[in-house]
């Protein structure tokens, strides 16, 4: 038995299963189980990976100071967002393309999700569209994210079918006007988009199939190119978005606290600090870094979400003393999935769930509305 795998497994008809239990692990069962090409995709950064280092040496560089003698016997870490209740404070980040990982993609983590009381965000550029996803998962909670079209018939047709199918919160993704200079896939040729595995919600749509001019394979890769690369995205969108929904409207990448303030003029309902797991512009903030101010900048008028570089519970509780609300867990699920499917990804959340519930009864926090207790320092 490999030892470092020893400590999580379940036997199914005799054959034990071990399952991996740090990120390094299972990122390298990930490696093992993807085309290279996917794995480079999902796992480099933009440029020369600063700011992917940044993200996680950015949690190294905090540290607790725990609380003691606080009676944490009835340890809760639930978190409501937008009106529903979760036993934890995760969600599972938008991962376009997850066929990249596994044959059953977004249904097999929306499956996860759903088992664990986790919600799950739905990319634009998912390998199985709005409604099949909504179908493999009709009860667990699910949200939408919108990459904003060049043709905004389509973007708005998007968001209606989301409605309509019963997802809970739309969230922009601000980040992404353009893709980053990524190196690694640069150098393997490899894009996952240009092998149309990221079409389905493009498909699966009224308006951009009827302003399609042609229906064979390369228009329609070539088409949702040229759509999802919104190098006009603006304020306004976000205006007339909130015109189009009653959905909660979330904006994922900010990273500027004057950025939170145009943000509440426009009546956005979320925040997602982010900086795309530093697959966008390299040598921009780490994202924890960029937490307090915008924390600080909200002032708890709506949530505050985090992600890029979570990897283990300690992460969480770090993020959550610094602000945010909830936690995207991003890489690890998509390892879990390439790994081992909906199992894998049910193993990462089972995992978090369980350093997460130790670090907060160790740093003397029985509750999340307690969380203001804890002091972080620099290291
Ligand atoms: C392979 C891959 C695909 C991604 N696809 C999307 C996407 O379609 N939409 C989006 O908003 N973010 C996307 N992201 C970014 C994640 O939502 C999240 O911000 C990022 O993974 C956080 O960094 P971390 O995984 O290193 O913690 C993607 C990330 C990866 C690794
Ligand atoms: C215009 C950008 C397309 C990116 C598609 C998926 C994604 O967000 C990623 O990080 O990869």
């Amino acid at each position: 038995m490999n030892q470092q795998e020893g400590l999580l497994s379940v036997e199914t008809d005799r054959k034990e299963i071990h399952f991996p239990l740090s990120f390094e692990e299972w990122e390298q069962k990930a490696a093992g189980m993807m085309q290279p090409g996917g794995y480079g995709y999902a796992c480099s950064g933009a440029g020369k990976g600063e700011t992917g280092r940044r993200n996680e040496e950015a949690f190294g560089k905090w540290a607790i100071v725990p609380r003691m003698l606080s009676d944490v016997s009835d340890g809760d870490m639930s978190v409501t967002l937008f009106g529903r209740t979760y036993k934890t404070p995760f969600l599972l980040a938008p991962i376009g393309m997850q066929k990249l990982a596994h044959p059953e993609g977004e249904l097999a983590s929306v499956k996860a999700a759903s088992n664990l009381n986790v919600p799950f965000i739905l990319s634009t550029v998912a390998s199985h569209s709005i409604e099949e996803v909504a179908a493999a998962a009709p009860t667990g909670s699910k949200w939408f994210q919108l990459y904003w079209s060049n043709n905004e018939e389509i973007s708005f047709s998007m968001v209606e079918r989301a409605e309509k199918a019963g997802y809970e919160a739309i969230v922009v993704t601000v980040d992404t006007v353009r893709t980053g200079f990524r190196e690694t896939d640069i150098r393997s040729e490899f894009s996952p988009l240009s092998k149309g595995l990221g079409k389905a919600n493009y498909v699966s749509d009224p308006a951009f199939m009827k302003a399609l001019k042609s229906q064979d394979d390369d228009a329609i890769v070539a088409s949702i190119l040229e759509n999802i690369q919104t190098l006009s995205l603006h304020w306004r969108h976000i205006a007339k978005l909130k015109e189009r929904t009653n959905l909660p409207i979330l904006l994922k990448g900010i990273l500027h606290p004057e950025d939170v303030q145009t943000a509440l003029e426009y009546g956005v309902d979320g925040i997602i600090v982010s900086n795309h797991g530093g697959r966008q512009l390299d040598g921009v903030i780490g994202a924890l870094d960029a937490l307090p101010s915008i924390a600080e900048a909200v002032q708890k008028r709506i949530p505050v979400l985090f992600d890029s570089g979570i990897r283990r519970g300690t992460d969480v509780v770090k993020a959550l003393a610094l602000g945010a609300d909830a936690v995207l867990i991003g890489r690890p699920f998509l390892y879990g999935l390439a790994a081992h499917g909906q199992q894998g990804v049910e193993k990462v959340i089972e995992g978090f769930t369980r350093e997460t519930e130790i670090s907060l009864s160790l740093s003397g926090i029985a509750n999340l509305s307690q969380i203001g207790r804890l002091k972080m320092v620099r290291a």
